[in-house]
């Protein structure tokens, strides 16, 4: 039933592109479609990743999706399951009748950009595709994974990692769940003692898994070995009952995410077979003799990869919101700037381009750093599988650094431009709301972000002492050892190269200030740990400075190097304003620290804010453009203010008249409190 007699009869979404909107797209100085092909990684993967998008969004309704804040916790929870088992049920079907026995579609595209914002409330199986199935495929003997991590892969039983603790999510070695291997019966028995042993948060454990792999203490004849991985059947195939010792359910509403059903998990005497420790490096044999693992950091490996998939979702996040704050800023037009003047598009507004072209540039920066240290983790990967293990603690750093750098960095971001979009930003069918918890949680899951900064000081740390001692150092340290040559910065030229160089130096040079309290704290007779724990401040500085050093260079590369040969002039010029704004505004944000290290004069620092204001300007006429070329589908964004037809207002109206409030003229709250409360005279 209709609330009440709208001025407008029915709310009536124009099938035309606002012509605002057009006109920008009209106007753009080169093609967005050659930024499409760049962004995803070539004409052909394109092509074939939009293939692949129409198929999955195919029967997907896009009213139904924005109306996902109206759904109650399980209806949340039920409709995320249905929509992440669509997507894998149509990936399998693109897989079998276009590459029969590939794995190109199934599972591989289920983590790509491809799937992002096709399940809204979060995908409760993404913890099982992204970790769990790599953890396996990493911890696994070929046995093993023949028997159980097939079956998974094949979505035959379904999964979560389990390593966080009521109790401990950062300190796994203070993790409190026991597996004790009984020599009798060749099996683990395994135990969560007390409330903070419980496992808490893993995604997809509270209502959609029915075996989990569960990080826990091992102890053969009650000597503990340290945190192993076990995987456990926690509920029935059939029944979906939980199994004999099993104590398992939701944890709860959360900030967003409230279709994953993070759950928690007791054990009390839970027995499985010895076979079921994954034993790939360390192992445990019938007659309870040990072999540890050649490196304990293997054991992590999961981790690191899923840190890998943060660095580049979080840029796709903040790509998203910069998506949906650019085209609602070229339709919405709001306060003229000369009196008697037609009011302007709001992105007219220099403070507004502000808001949203850093953020966009920032995303592309992203997006390229974390390209290269997915080669990098490709090259470790194949170096690991041959026996060589030198590249890991680089891996390990830099995946730190860019995971903490761009969550932190995606998530300010994403805020920026939900304000960009005004009181509208507010509204939860903006969609930003959603992005914006989507892309914070990142800050805190796979390594709290403050402890990896820590972890990467430390590592700062040790590479600063071998570069003292002429140890050849790993490409994207190498910096900290020509600063060590060369402790001049020279003069600043504000380049892109100088200013490469410049940050590089800021992070050297955090990174040997940090070292000397560190030292100075030892010569005083701290302990080790305390040394750290005291100087943990500047640790996390330099840290930073590392991470930031690091997307500086990666995306000047890209930007500068020989591929700009393969590009068009038109899309190299906005590429290279890209990089201009990039630089130029990080370089004014951390110029703290810069200007401790490097003289910079008042005329550096005008000309600093004279480059932001110019290339702000540059980048005003392709902005719409080059959101267009981040390749989003509606269906993605799901949100009221960025469609690809900029219809704004109409959608946001159709939105609101479908919320359940509006269902009926009068709430029942009026019958049953207002009215009561007016008549009574109380
Ligand atoms: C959305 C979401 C999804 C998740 N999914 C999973 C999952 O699927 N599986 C799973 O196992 N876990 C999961 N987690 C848990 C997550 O991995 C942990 O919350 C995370 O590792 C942080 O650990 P913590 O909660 O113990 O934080 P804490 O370590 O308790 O952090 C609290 C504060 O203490 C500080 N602190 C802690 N240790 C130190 C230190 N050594 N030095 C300085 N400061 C320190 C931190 O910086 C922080 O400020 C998820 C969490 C979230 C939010």
């Amino acid at each position: 039933m209709a609330t009440s007699t709208s001025v407008i009869p029915n709310s009536v979404i124009p099938t035309t592109v606002n012509p605002d909107l057009q006109k920008e797209r009209d106007a753009a100085s080169f093609n967005s479609e050659e930024f499409a092909a760049w962004w995803a990684g070539g004409e052909e993967v394109l092509k074939f990743n939009r293939g692949v998008r129409k198929y999955m969004e195919k029967d997907i309704d896009f009213s139904e999706m924005l109306q996902l804040q109206n759904k109650t916790h399980e209806e949340i929870i039920e409709s995320s399951t249905r929509g992440a088992i669509d997507g894998a049920k149509k990936l399998r079907r693109l897989q079998e009748e276009r590459n029969p026995g590939g794995d190109d579609y199934w599972p591989n595209m289920y983590e790509s950009q491809v799937m992002w914002g096709l399940v809204p409330g979060g995908n409760p199986f993404g913890v099982m595709y992204v970790m769990l199935v790599k953890a396996l495929q990493a911890q696994c003997t070929p046995e093993q994974y023949a028997e159980f991590g097939k079956r998974l892969e094949r979505f035959e039983i379904c999964g979560t990692y389990a390593q966080t603790e009521l109790g401990h999510g950062t300190y796994l070695r203070g993790l409190e769940t026991r597996a004790d291997f009984d020599r009798e019966t060749d099996e683990f028995v395994l135990n969560t003692p007390k409330i903070s042993s419980y496992k808490w948060w893993p995604g997809g454990l509270g209502h959609s898994s029915n075996h989990c792999l569960v990080m826990a203490q091992l102890y053969i004849d009650n000597k503990c070995k340290g945190p192993h991985m076990f995987f456990i059947q926690v509920r029935d195939e059939e029944t979906h009952e939980p199994l004999p010792g099993v104590h398992i359910g939701d944890i709860g509403k959360k900030m967003g995410f409230i279709g994953v059903n993070n759950g928690f998990l007791g054990l009390k005497n839970v027995r499985i077979p010895r076979t079921r420790m994954l034993m790939r490096h360390a192992q445990v044999k019938a007659d309870g003799s040990y072999v540890s693992s050649p490196i304990n950091v293997l054991t992590y490996f999961a981790m690191v990869r899923t840190r890998c998939v943060i660095s580049k979702s979080n840029a796709v996040m903040l790509a998203a919101a910069a998506t949906i704050a650019t085209r609602y800023s070229a339709v919405r037009r709001q306060s003229p700037i000369n009196p008697n003047e037609r009011e302007p598009q709001i992105i007219d507004h220099v403070t507004q381009q502000m808001k949203l072209f850093p953020e966009i540039a920032t995303s592309v920066a992203y997006r390229q750093a974390s390209n290269y240290l997915w080669n990098l983790y490709d090259v470790t990967i194949k170096d690991i599988e041959n026996g060589k293990y030198e590249r890991l603690p680089e891996l390990h750093s830099l995946s730190c650094a860019l995971k903490v750098t761009c969550s932190t960095d995606s998530t300010t971001g994403v805020e920026k431009l939900r304000l960009a979009c005004g009181g509208h930003g507010y509204l939860t069918s903006s969609n930003m709301s959603n992005i914006y918890v989507a892309a914070t949680a990142a800050c805190t899951y796979e390594g709290e972000n403050t402890v990896l900064l820590l972890q990467i000081g430390r590592f700062l740390m040790k590479t600063w002492r071998a570069a003292l001692t002429g140890a050849p150092l790993p490409p994207t340290v190498r910096y900290l050892a020509e600063v060590q040559k060369n402790p001049e910065f020279g003069s600043w030229t504000g380049s892109w190269e100088n200013m490469v160089k410049a940050m590089q130096y800021a992070a050297a040079n955090r990174t040997r200030l940090a070292f000397k309290s560190f030292s100075n704290r030892l010569s005083r007779g701290e302990t080790e740990a305390n040394a750290a724990n005291h100087t943990g401040i500047e640790f996390t500085q330099a840290a930073e400075l590392h991470g930031r050093a690091f997307v500086f260079s990666a995306f000047t590369e890209v930007v500068t190097g020989p591929k700009s040969k393969t590009r068009s002039a038109n899309f190299n010029r906005v590429l290279e304003n890209l990089l201009e704004l990039y630089l130029v505004k990080e370089t004014l944000n951390q110029m703290g620290h810069l200007l401790r290290f490097i003289n910079l004069t008042d005329t550096d620092l005008t000309r600093l804010q004279d480059r932001l204001e110019t290339v702000l300007t540059k980048l005003r006429p392709d902005a719409v453009a080059i959101v267009d070329g981040f390749d989003f589908s509606d269906l993605q964004l799901n949100s009221t203010l960025g469609s690809y037809d900029g219809n704004a207002y109409e959608r946001i109206f159709d939105a609101a008249l479908k919320n359940p409030m509006n269902q009926k003229s009068v709430p029942k709250s009026f019958h049953e409190v207002l009215k009561p409360f007016m008549k009574s005279n109380i």
